[in-house]
């Protein structure tokens, strides 16, 4: 079928790519036109303005943004402007799921039809497919089924007497719900991320102290309260462990075939600073859980280890360090 894609990020431009290589024809627009003409040379049809590809799409039009969540609301109703009723938006970025149920009463008066699509896989869903949390009216959701189930990863249907949801749940995409549920699915996805990639992280971090009580490190005994070095002589090898873990054991998963690839390539990760950001999933995840009362405090913790990652904790920590010098005068060590 047709869609209109707009925003050709890495995001954007690989599910242009994966959706050409379904047969589906893809009208794209973005801001660079460097990002229209590749997609261009690849099959796709090239449009130099908003007006153009809302133009150059069959009624009823479909248009799938895929942009960062802050210039998301301006681009929608960019494109809403040139629109007729019937047609259709979706959003595939990593929207709040507020603003999708806001954006869907606006754009219901006006007779146009809001889908919101989180969307999984990052730069590995182009060969891999995207899982796909959607979220909107019925009859739009069920016009776009062959767009979803290209983009999504597929895979054996189960012969078995499932219901719709669960054959294409079985598949990578599934209806959640009214507009804004795909989102919230997402985000709920995202913290679930957090925590997860938080455990993976403070586990091998656990491993690799594992030698503390050896001599080079216990010349650091001073600052360490470390006791019963006999019990820490292990120079485990991380990459080694992460991948024997990827088979057959209980926290086998893709984060830890990432993790492991990672610490295959770079032992001691020398190329990252540890400086860890987050667009903003996690905090709507927290604030989610405030709002109804339900405790996550794995997925706090996890957020806050990423403000804490960012510098936030280090006025507070230097407070701790001027208490501890008020209260004992216990001098700072220099950090390692
Ligand atoms: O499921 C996914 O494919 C990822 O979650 C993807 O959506 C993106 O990589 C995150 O949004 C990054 O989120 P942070 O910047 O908050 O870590």
């Amino acid at each position: 079928m047709q869609i209109g894609m707009m925003g050709l990020g890495r995001m954007g431009a690989n599910m242009v790519r994966r959706l050409l290589r379904g047969g589906h024809e893809c009208v794209v627009y973005d801001i660079n036109p460097a990002s229209v003409a590749a997609l261009v040379a690849e099959g796709a049809v090239g449009a130099a303005s908003v007006e153009e590809l809302v133009s150059k799409l069959a009624k009823p039009a479909a248009v799938w943004l895929m942009l960062p969540a802050a210039i998301t609301d301006e681009n929608l109703e960019r494109v809403a402007a040139h629109m007729v009723p019937g047609d259709i938006i979706i959003d595939g970025g990593n929207s709040f799921y507020h603003d999708d149920v806001d954006r869907a009463e606006r754009l219901s008066a006006r007779s146009l039809n809001y889908v919101d699509v989180g969307t999984s896989g990052g730069v590995w869903g182009l060969d891999r497919g995207y899982c796909l949390m959607i979220g909107g009216p019925d009859d739009a959701v069920r016009h776009l089924d062959p767009i979803f189930a290209t983009l999504a990863p597929g895979g054996d249907i189960d012969p078995a007497d499932m219901s719709e949801n669960m054959k294409t749940a079985d598949r990578g995409y599934l209806h959640c719900g009214p507009s804004g549920s795909g989102h919230f699915v997402k985000m709920v996805h995202n913290g679930i991320e957090y925590g997860m990639m938080a455990a993976y992280a403070e586990g091998m971090n656990l491993l690799k102290a594992a030698n503390a009580g050896k001599a080079d490190r216990a010349a650091d005994a001073e600052t360490s309260p470390l006791q019963q070095p006999k019990y820490y002589q292990f120079d485990l090898d991380l990459a080694a462990i992460a991948e024997v873990w990827r088979h057959g054991s209980v926290v086998s998963s893709w984060l830890l075939d990432l993790t492991a690839g990672a610490l295959k390539t770079d032992p001691d990760l020398a190329g990252f600073s540890g400086r860890v950001s987050d667009s903003g999933e996690g905090r709507w995840t927290v604030k989610a859980a405030i709002d109804t009362g339900v405790p996550v405090p794995v997925l706090s913790s996890a957020l806050y280890q990423r403000f804490t990652s960012q510098g936030e904790a280090e006025f507070g920590d230097k407070l701790l360090s001027a208490m501890r010098f008020a209260f004992g005068g216990h001098h700072e060590k220099p950090k390692s």
